[in-house]
């Protein structure tokens, strides 16, 4: 049982191998320019965290599942036993998004949680695949006038979104053409910064 009767079809085992390997080959060809990126990262939520500041985290699509993964993450726990970390995910009230989109436009969705919840020293941490995202952008400038630091989980060229960046702000920009490869290799970046996150909180294992 589970394996399935019949083999399937070997066209379909080909595209698997295949999203496998553009996977492998999409972190593997990331690695070495963001090991020191993700880790700069690591620094700036821990000291955050460590001053009673608190993490934003948001993204369209993909990336709000990953947002909420992430803050899931913090809010319970990672791997290790630890209190719960303060991080909210603006992504998951229905009532606010819809209200902002509706009432606004959808570009102010995540800016006007930010305006409204972010405070100086907190983090945003924005996802998108392609730094293109209008809601994503905003937040960005949103948060900058509250004076908090951007960590954007990007992709591509970096878009947009790179030149917004500002000097203390941290771009994860991963290498590729492909948005489900991207999101690939940002799931494993938001299970390294959960990791350094613990390891700078609680120490050594
Ligand atoms: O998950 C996927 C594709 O893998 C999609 O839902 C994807 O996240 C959506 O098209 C997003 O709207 C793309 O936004 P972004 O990554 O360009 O900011
Ligand atoms: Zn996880």
């Amino acid at each position: 049982m589970g394996n399935g009767a019949q083999a399937p079809d070997r066209t379909l085992i080909a595209r698997v191998r295949n999203h496998f390997e553009e996977s492998i080959l999409t972190a593997r060809n990331a690695v070495e320019l963001l090991a020191p990126v993700v880790a700069a990262a690591a620094e700036r939520l821990a000291a955050a965290l460590l001053a009673d500041r608190k993490i934003l985290i948001c993204g369209n699509g993909g990336s709000a599942a990953d947002a909420q993964h992430f803050s899931a993450e913090l809010l319970n726990r990672f791997e290790r036993e630890r209190p719960g970390l303060p991080a909210v995910s603006l992504t998951t009230d229905t009532s606010t998004l819809t209200s902002i989109a509706n009432d606004y436009d959808f570009a102010s969705t995540f800016s006007k949680q930010v305006r409204a919840l972010g405070q100086a020293g907190d983090v945003l941490v924005g996802i998108t695949t392609s730094g293109h995202s209008p809601n994503v952008l905003r937040a960005v400038e949103a948060a900058h006038e509250r004076g908090m630091t951007c960590i954007a989980l990007n992709g591509r060229d970096g878009g947009p979104l790179s030149a917004l960046l500002r000097n203390d702000d941290v771009n994860i920009c991963v290498p590729g053409p492909s948005t489900a490869r991207i999101q690939e290799v940002h799931g494993i970046v938001i299970h390294c910064l959960c990791d350094l996150i613990d390891h700078q909180l609680l120490g050594q294992t």
